[in-house]
């Protein structure tokens, strides 16, 4: 199986295109453990995960991602850059604006190049964030917000605003995302039997009107350097406890660098950062 590793912000995938190589499409129950495989740094390639390029009847390409512990998740930000820089580069669209199918719904994408034709910059019309508990899912009347409500985890209280971009997200404001031991909260709140399907965990400082800094514990995969739906989440999240201005260009600061997150007024979130390359392979052998 040919694959492809790339990251958004050391966010890292192993991408799998199976639009350009049949031989990289396997029975529909190996995936979750060739996700585990693969992601294993010391017996398989090392990522967060894996992400598949598929073909599409509703969009120009779909792509399906799982996560570091085999979950598939609906949605993922970092990897919708990467498989549009990768669709660009290997000449699988033509026009710099496409379509990606996930099983969180459409996304639109543009890539813009700079003088070398090389792709700089991925924007991408992540959608509208579902509010609603019973779109998130989270327990709680389906009906109703969550926004900076209290949760009991342990013998801890936290604040959380809850949302959905295509997957969940739990976000609480803090005063340094630094000061956080993530790595023992993050477990605690993603498996609580507050989210049926987990969730990725977020923890937000707001610097200013237009910046904000933001670390995430990703359901599946931990602590990783970056999470665009996250960011995502954040800037809803932050904007609707008025931390932030809807309809304005927030820079997301991530550990793994720094993204650009819009809430339009027309109810969209924009996401506009980097895809890089690490490398490109072959796998020995898929299992044993
Ligand atoms: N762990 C996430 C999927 C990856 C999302 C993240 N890597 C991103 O860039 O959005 C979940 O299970 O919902």
């Amino acid at each position: 199986m040919k694959f492809t590793k790339m990251h958004g912000l050391g966010n890292n995938y192993i991408l799998f295109d199976q639009v350009g190589y049949p031989e990289n499409i396997l029975q529909e129950q190996d995936y979750p453990e060739l996700s585990r495989k693969i992601s294993d740094v010391n017996f398989g390639i090392g990522s967060d995960g894996i992400i598949l390029i598929c073909s599409s009847e509703k969009a120009d390409f779909k792509m399906r991602i799982f996560n570091e512990d085999g979950s598939e998740a609906k949605n993922c930000g970092n990897g919708l850059r990467c498989v549009a820089k990768f669709l660009y580069d290997n000449q699988h669209v033509t026009s710099p604006h496409f379509t990606i199918e996930t099983l969180g719904g459409i996304v639109s994408v543009v890539v813009e190049v700079d003088n070398n034709k090389d792709v700089e910059y991925v924007t991408v019309d992540m959608g509208e964030p579902k509010l609603l508990k019973g779109m998130i899912p989270m327990e709680g009347d389906p009906f109703t917000l969550t926004v900076n409500e209290s949760y009991t985890f342990g013998e801890e209280m936290y604040k959380l605003t809850c949302l959905s971009m295509g997957n969940p997200h739990a976000i609480m404001f803090v005063d340094n995302v630094h000061d956080v031991a993530l790595e023992e909260i993050g477990p605690k709140i993603e498996y609580s039997s507050v989210f049926p399907e987990r969730v990725n965990v977020g923890i937000v400082h707001v610097k200013n009107r237009k910046e904000i800094d933001y670390r995430v514990w990703e359901r599946g995969s931990g602590i990783t350097m970056a999470c665009g739906t996250g960011a995502c989440a954040s800037v809803v999240a932050a904007t609707i406890n008025n931390l932030l201005d809807q309809n304005q260009a927030i820079l997301v600061h991530l550990p793994g660098g720094n993204l650009s997150i819009r809430w339009d007024e027309q109810g969209h979130v924009w996401m506009r950062g980097e895809a890089s390359y690490i490398c490109h392979g072959e796998l020995e052998h898929v299992f044993n």
